[in-house]
């Protein structure tokens, strides 16, 4: 399949909890066969369930999933597990292995450049528990990325990071999108501006704008879906954002 195809669709998706819960209703979405696509929402907005059905984690209710131009339902689950990486929201390890057992779990041969991308080199003989969230989720970035998936999915994984961790994750997944896709969950408006090529903005379950993120990033988009009145600051060609204090949160 071509990158210009799409590599992800939704198609009037709606999932419900087996107590009937709406977690995402009726999305319609293409994510792009290349490029960083950003999706944004306040807690509790879907973001994560989006992710979780896309790689078959949560069922449809109703509607369909298509990635690399097949139905979700159709890809077998070792040909499903080699086309994904996956960044969990929580990095879990219920086992006791070192970073390097975690990796070779992925590959044989762990990616020298990816080891020194995600600066985990000084942690391989670490035990993963023993990590620091930080260091933990650099080594879950690595993992996602270790067999070179068609796409990645990576949830909030700038969470733990600190700031210059957040700038070398977020270059690292853009610089992995120029080919591939990668789909990330973010919070900081500052990082979704600065390096994704679209964003989605989500509520309720439903999907509010889904265009470029200076399109997406206005006070019109933003304030009725944060519930707050949000500033925007210019300072060398970068946009930041934040919220007026003389207003309640939601
Ligand atoms: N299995 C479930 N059963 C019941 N409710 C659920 C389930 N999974 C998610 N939810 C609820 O659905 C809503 C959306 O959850 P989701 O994790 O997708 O939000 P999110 O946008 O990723 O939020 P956050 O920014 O807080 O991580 C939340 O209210 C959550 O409590």
């Amino acid at each position: 399949m071509s990158t210009s195809s799409p590599m992800l669709v939704f198609r009037n998706v709606s999932v419900r909890t087996e107590r009937k819960k709406l977690l995402l209703d009726g999305i319609d979405l293409d994510i792009p066969g290349q490029g960083l696509y950003g999706i944004i929402g306040p807690n509790g907005a879907g973001k994560s369930s989006l992710v979780r059905t896309a790689i078959g984690l949560l069922k449809t209710t109703s509607g369909e999933v298509v990635l690399g131009g097949h139905p979700l339902s159709s890809w077998p689950a070792h040909a499903l597990a080699a086309h994904i990486g996956y960044v969990p929201q929580q990095i879990l390890s219920y086992w006791n292995l070192s970073v390097a057992e975690m990796l070779h779990l992925r590959v044989a041969q762990i990616p020298g450049d990816l080891i020194e991308h995600c600066q985990i080199g000084h942690l391989l003989e670490r035990r993963f528990t023993t990590l620091s969230g930080g260091e933990q989720a650099r080594v879950a970035i690595a993992r996602a990325l270790a067999h070179r998936p068609r796409i990645v999915f990576a949830d909030e994984p700038a969470a733990h990071l600190d700031m210059p961790h957040q700038h070398l994750v977020l270059r690292l997944l853009r610089e992995y999108a120029r080919t591939q896709t990668v789909l990330i969950v973010l919070h900081d408006l500052h990082l979704a501006s600065r390096y994704c090529d679209r964003l989605a903005l989500f509520a309720g379950g439903k999907l509010v704008a889904s265009d470029t993120p200076a399109r997406v990033l206005t006070p019109e988009i933003l304030d009725p879906v944060y519930g707050v009145s949000t500033i925007q600051a210019h300072v060398d060609g970068w946009t930041f954002y934040t919220v007026r204090d003389d207003i309640a949160c939601p």
